[in-house]
């Protein structure tokens, strides 16, 4: 079957289906302009969508790829993650060919955003899916008259069977803040990350792709323009302080972020670019 791309409800909601080749498929959700479910080749879910996450817009969509912009985590004074992640996003530009599928969801300025943020910008997320790989970037236009700064994550819940059994290698020698512990800095020296407990791990300046292994099934991650990655799971206790996570939801996800923590800063008139790409290896 050809590459496609429909309107369709999901959870409730109004969202796209890409309809790739070999069988993969991804839905992007209007609701916050985010990805909800990446289907590869091989009839794997690709992504962590939360049984509990609520579709109503009242909080964020709990997993698959939520755009966190313009503030990412509680770095500043906006709700945390910033403020797209609970409005509708309009879809944009769409394309096929025989293999990919691409389709664009856009948000811009409105009255709303302006009393907590006073600035006019306009946000394109670009999803192309392959066969075996997904691409996400996110482009920001300062709309306005004045330059603005802002950070940002695509906050990636990757699915897995059980996290304890998953290693997570690329990020060795490099300084991570680690935000579940003080957010003292470290230097990582191991050749891979296990997780064993609570992480959330802002690590910076991160030159090479990530790889993700869980038994005989592998993940490849790799970011442009955001410059830090944040490798995050809450682990049993604070998952059970998450209204939207099941009890056991902190086993089947790691969230491996592409992020800017440093500001960004996009002067009037101009575009800032990041990307997000996985493979399945
Ligand atoms: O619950 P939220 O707002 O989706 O945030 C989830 C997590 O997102 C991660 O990016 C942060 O590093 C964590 O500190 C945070 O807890």
């Amino acid at each position: 079957m050809k590459p496609s791309i429909e309107e369709i409800e999901f959870h409730g909601i109004a969202a796209l289906r890409l309809n790739g080749p070999r069988g993969a498929s991804a839905v992007v959700s209007k609701l916050g302009g985010q990805v909800l479910s990446w289907i590869t080749p091989d009839g794997r879910e690709r992504l962590f969508l939360s049984d509990k996450a609520v579709f109503d817009g009242s909080v964020a969509i709990r997993g698959g790829i939520p755009v966190c912009w313009p503030q990412f985590a509680e770095l500043g004074d906006l709700p945390k993650h910033g403020f797209v992640r609970t409005r509708t996003w309009q879809a944009g530009a769409q394309r096929c060919g025989d293999d990919y599928a691409l389709a664009t969801l856009e948000l811009s300025d409105d009255e709303a955003t302006r009393t907590l943020w006073p600035h006019s910008f306009h946000l394109e997320l670009t999803v192309m899916l392959e066969a075996d790989r997904l691409d996400l970037e996110l482009s920001v236009t300062n709309t306005g008259g004045a330059e603005f700064a802002f950070t940002g994550a695509l906050h990636t819940y990757l699915r897995v069977v059980q996290v304890e059994d998953v290693t997570l290698e690329g990020l060795y020698g490099h300084d991570y803040r680690d935000a579940a512990n003080g957010d003292v800095v470290i230097r990582d020296t191991g050749t891979h990350i296990a997780v064993e407990a609570e992480m959330d791990r802002v690590y910076r300046q991160v030159r090479r792709p990530q790889l993700l292994q869980a038994g005989n099934l592998s993940l490849a991650t790799q970011s442009q323009g955001f410059h830090d990655v944040v490798v995050w799971n809450p682990w049993v206790d604070k998952c059970a302080t998450m209204a939207d996570m099941p009890a056991d939801g902190w086993r089947h996800m790691l969230c491996v972020e592409a992020v800017a923590e440093q500001p960004v800063v996009v002067p009037a008139g101009e575009e800032w670019y990041g990307r997000q790409t996985l493979v399945a290896v």
